[in-house]
């Protein structure tokens, strides 16, 4: 998978070469490349902004420069991009999203700041490949580096080879539409507090069961909403308790 990023503050997504996703990009498995909206400015002062039409506070970001960066990204590899944009008003991003945009061949996030970026960019880029305005979650953030971060971690611990044990991804958090339970390591005891005998009994039946019934507890008691949102033949007999 191949992963553009322009933005104003590059240096931000400099973690995405770090650890897991460095490990990634060294294995050929994700190809990432920054790059700097201000390098297609042509003013002394690198303007990427501007007033918004009709008033109000804070400054849009020009279409102008977005295009001719986007033009100039978008051509620079052949892979058909999918043109990713974080937004506060963008549909939420979820685990689905995250799995369907693993399965694509490149993604092209347009990071915008200020008030956000003029929307003809959007309108314009959408007539020609499939554009997401996208949101990370209900709470504001100064801009869409941050929630790239989180969307380029959580697609690409999905891409085979990414992770190093395979089955991490198969069954964590959200994977079944339940949070994951407690999960415990040595020592035996921590303080007074012992691991659950069953996890300890090597019955392998009892310890599955143990761990569906803690995650449907656990996502009982605070998301209750993607309890209701699974479908019916997704809970067995057992897990009629919840
Ligand atoms: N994804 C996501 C996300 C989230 N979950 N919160 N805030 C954002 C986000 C994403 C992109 C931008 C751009 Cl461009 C500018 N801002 C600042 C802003 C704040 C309030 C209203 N208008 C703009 C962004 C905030």
């Amino acid at each position: 998978m191949r992963i553009d990023v322009v933005t104003i503050f590059p240096g931000y997504l400099a973690p995405l070469r770090e650890s897991l996703l460095g490990r990634a990009a060294d294995a050929g498995l994700i190809e990432v490349a920054l790059h700097d909206l201000r390098s297609w400015t042509h003013d002394v002062h690198q303007t990427v902004d501007d007033a918004p039409y009709g008033g109000g506070p804070g400054m849009v970001m020009r279409p102008q420069v977005w295009g001719e960066a986007l033009d100039a990204v978008i051509a620079s590899d052949s892979r058909p991009p999918r043109l990713v944009v974080p937004a506060p008003a963008g549909r939420s991003f979820t685990q689905a999203t995250a799995r369907a945009y693993a399965t694509e061949q490149r993604l092209v996030f347009a990071c915008g700041r200020y008030e956000g970026i003029d929307q003809r960019v959007v309108d314009h880029y959408s007539r020609q490949f499939p554009v997401d305005e996208v949101s990370i979650g209900d709470y504001v953030l100064v801009g869409g580096e941050a929630a790239v971060l989180v969307i380029v971690e959580a697609v690409a611990r999905l891409l085979p080879g990414v992770l190093g044990n395979p089955r991490s991804a198969a069954e964590d958090s959200f994977s079944d539409g339940l949070l994951e339970g407690p999960a415990y390591t040595r020592p035996e005891v921590w303080r007074g507090q012992a691991v659950p005998e069953v996890l300890r009994s090597g019955n392998h039946g009892a310890i599955a069961r143990w761990r569906r019934d803690r995650a449907l507890e656990r996502t009982a008691k605070r998301r209750p909403d993607l309890l209701a949102a699974l479908p019916e033949d997704r809970l067995d007999a057992a897990d009629q308790a919840f």
